[in-house]
């Protein structure tokens, strides 16, 4: 095994993944570094969800090698990686799976209960992080009282309660109309660079991947271009103003 570059916090090398029959992935290496913003762009069946999974532990690669801070994860066992989930990264989904029985803060608050902290400094954070997302007024309401924006919106602020290293996303602004879906959008981005938070960001949406440092393109499983992501002068206002509160 090659040891890694010591500036990246994530990288991978050579990965290829079959799902049963199917190639998802085909030699792709990347690295990223520490508070970087990486959009991993491409159409459905591209392999996105895919790569995402694979850099997070959630699965093994068939082939290849992924490391993260200098250790390789594709050597770990199951529950290590697990325990590197819940330690250091985050995750947000299209859907935000919400647990049913439990508040909005008791949700954002589950990933810091998991990891040890007390009840009142987790309840604090969480708190904290709904009123950044704008639902600080829902924090007692159960998933069954919010609508689709607020959901994920408390999905987010669970996903960055813990302040994890890196925040892997996977088309989290799908399941929004757009003006919600780029406002959360940015109000994630702000918070990853004003916490240094290394964020992966699947999307099949160029406004989305130009919210971000740098966007890689996949295709059939194969990075097909690597570009720097253009953000447009309104983006680098609103980047400022969200900074101010978040
Ligand atoms: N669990 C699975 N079983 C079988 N094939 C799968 C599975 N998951 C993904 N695939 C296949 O692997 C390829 C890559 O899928 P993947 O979900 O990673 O792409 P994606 O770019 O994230 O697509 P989408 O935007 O639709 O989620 C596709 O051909 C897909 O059909």
């Amino acid at each position: 095994m090659v040891a890694p570059p010591d500036n990246d916090v994530l990288w991978a090398r050579d990965l290829h993944h079959m799902h049963g029959g199917t190639t998802a992935l085909t030699g792709v290496s990347l690295g990223v570094r520490e508070g970087e913003i990486v959009a991993v762009t491409g159409p459905r069946g591209s392999g996105k969800t895919t790569l995402l999974h694979c850099l997070s532990g959630q699965i093994v690669p068939t082939e290849g090698e992924v490391w993260f801070n200098g250790a390789s994860v594709h050597t770990l066992s199951s529950p290590s990686r697990e325990r590197l989930r819940l330690d250091r990264f985050g995750w947000i989904d299209t859907e935000p799976h919400l647990v049913p029985e439990l508040t909005a803060w008791e949700n954002a608050a589950l990933p810091l209960l998991l990891r040890g902290a007390g009840h009142r400094s987790a309840k604090n954070t969480a708190v904290e992080w709904l009123d950044r997302l704008d639902v600080g007024m829902c924090a007692r309401r159960r998933p069954a009282r919010l609508d689709q924006s607020q959901l994920q919106r408390v999905a987010i602020a669970r996903a960055l309660a813990t302040t994890p290293q890196v925040l892997f996303a996977d088309e989290p602004t799908a399941p929004l109309h757009s003006a919600d879906g780029t406002q959360v959008l940015r109000t994630l981005t702000t918070a990853a660079r004003s916490h240094q938070i290394t964020v992966i960001l699947a999307t099949y949406d160029p406004q989305v991947a130009a919210l971000a440092d740098r966007a890689l393109s996949l295709l059939d499983g194969r990075l097909s271009g690597a570009v720097p992501a253009t953000a447009d002068s309104s983006d680098e206002e609103s980047r400022a103003a969200c900074s101010l509160s978040v």
